[in-house]
């Protein structure tokens, strides 16, 4: 069975004469990479909020591994997502106030009220592999690019089958875009998670050979 599959998705909006996006068919298989690019307004972000179940789709079926995303409701795919799905946004949703281990353990300390002792081991061991060496300090007090290795450390805690990162370099300078890239890339693969990035950083089309090329909410051929 596919990791993900998709028939007939049809986005609209009111005001936008076209669809915002309308894929026939896709299907990607567990642990494939997948980078959607294509210009400003092409429905990149439209696409990731779909599969995310972020937004509920009213046209085609998006199914995660038998899970039919149409048929749960918004509580029910808040819950799926949480367990399926690590997120990485362009602007990273940290919480100032917090630490980046605090961050990072966040999410899950909400899903089980308690966090277990084996998260807070787990978060500090990804801080580390994403090069954050004061797991106390301040998010606020962090660089961008510390920022998102966080964001990173934080969509893997847990495992989720499946990362999902919109963006995930593009509020970041060259250095630290190609840094982050590439450290999602190689921590999907360890974890054997598949990594679903919209971006136009070279460093995803240099390591990603899957591409989804979209232009005014359509697949290029
Ligand atoms: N809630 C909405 N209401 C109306 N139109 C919308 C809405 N969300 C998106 N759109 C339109 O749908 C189209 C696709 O938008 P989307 O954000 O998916 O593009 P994108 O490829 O992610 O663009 P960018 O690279 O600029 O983020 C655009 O024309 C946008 O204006």
């Amino acid at each position: 069975m596919p990791l993900l599959t998709i028939r007939d998705l049809d986005v609209r909006f009111p005001g936008l004469g076209r669809p915002a996006l309308f894929l026939p068919a896709l299907t990607l298989e567990a642990g494939q990479a997948l980078v959607v690019t294509g210009p400003s307004g092409s429905g990149k972000t439209t696409f990731l909020n779909r599969i995310t179940g972020l937004e509920a789709s009213a046209a085609g079926a998006i199914t995660w591994q038998g899970t039919d995303l149409g048929a749960l409701s918004e509580g029910a795919r808040d819950r799926w997502r949480a367990r399926t799905i690590g997120l990485v946004m362009q602007e990273f949703h940290l919480f100032p106030g917090l630490s980046a281990l605090e961050n990072v353990v966040l999410p899950q300390r909400l899903a089980h009220f308690r966090l277990p002792p084996a998260v807070l081991a787990e978060a500090e061991g990804l801080l580390a592999r994403v090069g954050i060496e004061r797991p106390d300090q301040r998010i606020e007090t962090l660089s961008r690019g510390q920022m998102q290795r966080v964001a990173v450390a934080r969509a893997l805690v847990g495992r989720p089958g499946v990362i999902v990162a919109d963006e995930p370099t593009a509020s970041l300078d060259d250095e630290a875009g190609t840094a982050v890239a590439d450290l999602l890339v190689n921590l999907a693969k360890d974890a054997g998670a598949s990594l679903i990035v919209a971006s136009h950083d070279p460093v995803f089309f240099a390591r990603i050979p899957r591409l989804l090329r979209l232009e005014a909410g359509r697949q290029r051929a």
